[in-house]
């Protein structure tokens, strides 16, 4: 698996510094309160059990699972929810966990969709953004890294469901893709 790795675009070390600094700002965003985190499977996972162990003030975690990438690495722009929340969000602080930004479409949904279930507030937390791929505007409030326009994977970034469990985010070599 680590064959396969062209480049480390962001260290272990790097990412650990940097979610600690995202759960502190957290945490003083929301004092007082109490978070719903809403997991955006399955890219999140990662991101979001690290991050949830930085913040300090009390999370609840629920998950959704869309899709709009299939085994490629373009979005289709076609969203369809794979699996639900669990939790009644009415009333709820959420903040939306998601492992990477990229055309913005797959948010905008689901922005959308959970804004109808009428929850007291939503804010967005991305690990990545990669501005350069916007096709729809997306506000984020938490950014970890922007990132330039590769495909990357790695900490729960896959390619055809591989190289999630890399510890870093990284780039392929060109030939994996063939
Ligand atoms: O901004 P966008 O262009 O819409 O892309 C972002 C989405 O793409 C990835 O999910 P993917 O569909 O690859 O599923 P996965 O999380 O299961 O890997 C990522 O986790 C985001 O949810
Ligand atoms: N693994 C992976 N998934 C994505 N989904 C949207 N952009 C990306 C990316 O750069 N890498």
């Amino acid at each position: 698996m680590i064959n396969d790795v062209e480049r480390i675009l962001i260290s272990e070390a790097q990412l650990a510094e940097r979610i600690k600094e995202l759960g502190a700002q957290i945490t003083a965003d929301y004092a007082g309160k109490e978070i719903l985190a809403i997991g955006v499977l399955r890219g999140a996972v990662v991101f979001m059990a690290d991050l949830t162990r930085a913040i300090k003030v009390p999370v609840a975690i629920d998950f959704m699972a869309v899709s709009s990438y299939g085994a490629g690495t373009d979005s289709s722009g076609v969203v369809r929810i794979l699996k639900d929340l669990d939790e009644n969000i009415e009333g709820r602080h959420l903040l939306i966990v998601e492992d990477i930004i990229d055309s913005g479409l797959t948010l905008t949904y689901l922005l959308e969709n959970l804004k109808s279930r009428k929850p007291a507030s939503i804010k967005l937390c991305t690990l990545l953004n990669k501005p350069e791929r916007r096709k729809a505007e997306v506000q984020i409030d938490y950014n970890g890294f922007t990132v330039p326009d590769y495909f990357v994977v790695g900490y729960g970034l896959d390619f055809a469901e591989k190289y999630r469990n890399l510890p870093f985010i990284g780039i392929l070599k060109p030939e994996v893709y063939k």
